[in-house]
């Protein structure tokens, strides 16, 4: 055991049963919040599909490619057997790229244990349906939305690997649900609240990565901070208006999962939105930025399947719109600031 572990471990509460949590994806977030649950005590193992990889977390407790230099705690196992992972879990965490969840959840359905909570971990909205991850999940593994929950806030894998404080939202339409994942994941260095707003909590999750981009591409362009601070408010003004127009509770968008999380994205250098959107800024090709950036950056893909919803419900998203032009309708990356702020002047509340 090491002195972190020393430290961080805590004792799940006298009396309560220890938590068994499976985690599909060992990706950065997987193997992160699979830590954080070992942490909080309980007994975690992950699904990869990359043999190499769990065998490293497995039997070094390390996942170097993904989480370098970080030390796994001793109660987080692995296995590329993803049935056998999910055998008789209590709670199971998704952690996938959101444009591949429901391909690779849907099969595993009969293999999730009847009374188990899923959560959703991943920041995206799919394409061809626009679902948001939490209602693919639900339809993948055939769970009732009672007994699925999200999990979302100002949460970099590598600072939380390293056991950095932060605190999270954990959302679920059912309060025993929210509480039962909040106690799984809660720690010395984690703090998780309980929120009802499932819908904004998972938006605001999805439509940040879009706003990230937006700032790492203006930050590639050279632009300062005023350009930044502009874009970000005026983001959260787009996130929350999606929000409202499908139900989302107002108090959500200026909480963790919401400013809390566009702070911590928009600001990152880890960010792989942030990362990928300065790639484009400095010249590069989608494909070129992509490559160069590695890991999952969901509002590539995801800033779609937001503005198809925005267009659907008409609700105005300015620079959602302008993201989507930049990276796949061919628009020159200099004509976004300019298309932006040639639009008619309104007041700021409109
Ligand atoms: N990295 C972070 O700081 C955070 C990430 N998230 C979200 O978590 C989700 C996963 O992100 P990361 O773990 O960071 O991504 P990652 O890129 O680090 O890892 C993705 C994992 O999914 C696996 N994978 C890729 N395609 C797959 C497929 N078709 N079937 C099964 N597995 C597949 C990869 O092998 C890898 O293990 C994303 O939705 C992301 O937005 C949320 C909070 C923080
Ligand atoms: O969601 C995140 C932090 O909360 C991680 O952001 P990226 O996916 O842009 O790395």
């Amino acid at each position: 055991m090491t002195a972190d572990q020393v430290t961080h471990d805590r004792p799940h509460p006298p009396g309560a049963p220890r938590l068994r949590a499976a985690v599909l994806g060992a990706g950065a977030w997987g193997t992160t919040f699979a830590a954080v649950m070992a942490d909080a005590g309980c007994d975690v193992t992950v699904w990869g599909r990359d043999e190499k990889v769990c065998r490293q977390i497995a039997d070094e407790h390390r996942n170097e490619a993904y989480l370098p230099g970080v030390e796994l705690p001793a109660r987080v196992t692995a296995s590329s057997d993803a049935r056998a992972v999910l055998a008789g879990a209590d709670v199971v965490a998704v952690a996938i790229p959101s444009q591949s969840a429901r391909a690779t959840l849907t099969p595993l359905a009969d293999a999730v244990a009847r009374h188990a909570v899923a959560v959703s971990l991943m920041k995206g909205v799919e394409l061809s349906t626009d679902r948001r991850m939490s209602e693919v999940v639900a339809e993948s593994l055939g769970i009732p939305a009672d007994r699925i929950a999200v999990v979302s806030g100002p949460n970099l894998a590598l600072e939380i690997a390293h056991r950095q404080p932060t605190a999270t939202v954990v959302a679920s339409t059912s309060a025993s649900t929210a509480q039962l994942v909040a106690r799984a994941c809660a720690s010395a260095y984690f703090r998780p609240y309980t929120n009802d707003d499932v819908v904004g909590v998972e938006l605001c999750g999805a439509v940040k990565n879009v706003i990230a981009l937006a700032v790492g591409i203006s930050q590639g362009r050279g632009l300062g901070y005023n350009t930044m601070a502009t874009v970000i408010t005026r983001g959260l003004v787009e996130i929350t208006r999606l929000g409202l127009a499908l139900g989302a509770d107002a108090d959500t968008f200026p909480g963790l999962a919401g400013l809390g999380d566009l702070m911590a994205t928009c600001a990152s250098p880890d960010s792989r939105n942030h990362t990928l959107g300065g790639h484009i800024g400095r010249g590069m090709t989608l494909d070129e930025a992509v490559s160069a950036t590695g890991g999952t950056a969901e509002g590539v893909k995801s800033c779609r399947s937001v503005l198809e919803l925005a267009t659907t419900l008409g609700v105005e998203m300015p620079i959602t719109s302008a993201v989507v032009k930049v990276l796949h309708e061919g628009l020159p990356v200099d004509q976004l600031a300019p298309l932006l702020l040639a639009r008619p002047h309104k007041a700021e509340g409109a």
